[in-house]
């Protein structure tokens, strides 16, 4: 299955304004299911229709494994339909006048399978894709998920090196985007294409994607695998961007970079001299919670204490300042308990007045090494808040 490389991929919609997409470096390794995901409006689609040839890139190239498929320096545009690239986006243009299994058959009828062939094949993803049952429907007699599943289907049928997967599931109810989320995983390490797909939501991410490149106004801001990401944020836009509850920022310093108090100061505790980290970063299930006469500890009034289905998210207060913890364990304070908490050193990520991770030597490693079921926990909490 095809490789595909970003080098320098610029997109300017208008010269004047900033560009939709800046500078991109990237590779997706052959067989990859890669997720760009980032805020509405970050350029995601943008890269996916450059990458499919639906749009010209304004700098920079574009390779699908060796072959240079777009590149203004060398004056060098492939067009869509010679790049061997299945494309569906959140709006599966569907053949209105064709039934599912005329739209599932058509790619293959182009690519002049036998007709016995295309039978065979068409049943099977129709199958696998459970719309079997409409294969004599129009589009019009569909619901928007199944219609999804038929726009699937089609660009499954013909079996690409490579797709390109633009919100796909968007259109899907909670159960059914599970169980196709499921069904694309399954799909993906049965027929080992290359995968692209484009997600705001990090769930969807995270459940999906072997690897995940996070963006932001154009920019790449990190790639690296589901963990990575949530375990070693390489900025504070990612660390808050990935993680539910949302990570707590902690400001550390003030006017003059004089240090502040409360949580702060505990944190400052950890922090080696001459460190100019500005902000430090705690996810909710680090925090650790104890009795009030746990001396070393920080005290903490319970404020509120909301659940979650199956986890509870805890509002602590230390004078002005909130933080917000989740467990998984029932809480057995009450709201206006006056307990205290540790924030274990492992668990800080740092950061510097650009928003850029510091490393500091004495907090390394633990929270790499954090298990996925305790990250996918954190994250559905997020889905079920
Ligand atoms: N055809 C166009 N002409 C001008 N500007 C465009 C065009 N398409 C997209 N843009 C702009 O480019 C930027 C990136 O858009 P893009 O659709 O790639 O973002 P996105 O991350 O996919 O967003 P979303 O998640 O909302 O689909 C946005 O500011 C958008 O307004």
């Amino acid at each position: 299955m095809p490789k595909i490389t970003l080098t320098g991929l610029t997109k300017f919609y208008d010269r004047s304004a900033t560009p939709a997409v800046d500078g991109v470096d990237l590779t997706v390794n052959n067989g990859e299911f890669l997720c760009l995901l980032g805020p509405s409006g970050c350029g995601k689609t943008t890269i996916l229709r450059m990458v499919a040839g639906l749009e010209h890139a304004s700098e920079g190239e574009i390779a699908i494994d060796d072959r240079i498929v777009d590149s203004v320096k060398q004056a060098r545009f492939v067009p869509p339909e010679k790049r061997g690239i299945g494309l569906v986006f959140q709006n599966y243009a569907l053949w209105p006048h064709m039934t599912v299994e005329k739209n599932v058959d058509f790619g293959l009828r182009l690519k002049k399978v036998p007709a016995a062939e295309r039978k065979a094949r068409c049943l099977d993803v129709m199958t696998k894709l459970r719309i079997a049952d409409y294969a004599d429907r129009y589009p019009s007699q569909l619901s928007g998920g199944q219609q999804q599943r038929v726009a699937l289907a089609r660009m499954l049928a013909i079996n690409p090196g490579v797709l390109l997967l633009d919100e796909p599931l968007s259109n899907l109810d909670a159960a059914l985007r599970l169980e196709m989320r499921t069904e694309l995983r399954r799909l993906h390490e049965e027929f080992g294409t290359t995968i692209i797909f484009v997600s705001h939501d990090q769930w969807e991410a995270v459940t999906l994607a072997s690897t995940i490149a996070v963006m932001n106004k154009g920019t790449l801001q990190q790639v690296g695998t589901p963990d990575e990401i949530y375990a070693r944020p390489e900025n504070r836009f990612v660390a808050e961007f990935i993680g539910n509850p949302n990570i707590n920022m902690i400001k550390l310093r003030g006017e003059g970079q004089t240090p502040l108090g409360g949580f702060a100061s505990a944190v400052f505790k950890h922090l080696p001299s001459g460190n100019d980290a500005q902000i430090c970063g705690i996810r909710p299930e680090e925090i650790r919670l104890c009795e009030a006469s746990d001396g070393d500890a920080i005290p903490v009034t319970v404020e509120t204490i909301m659940p979650t289905g199956g986890s509870w998210i805890i509002e602590l207060s230390h004078g002005a300042q909130r933080i917000f913890h989740s467990t998984q364990s029932r809480p057995h304070w009450r709201i206006k308990d006056k307990i205290a908490c540790h924030l274990p050193t492992d668990s800080l990520h740092f950061f510097d007045s650009a928003g850029q991770r510091i490393d500091a030597p004495l907090l390394k490693t633990a929270a790499a090494e954090r298990s996925r079921p305790d990250f996918l926990h954190a994250l559905n909490t997020r889905t079920l808040s």
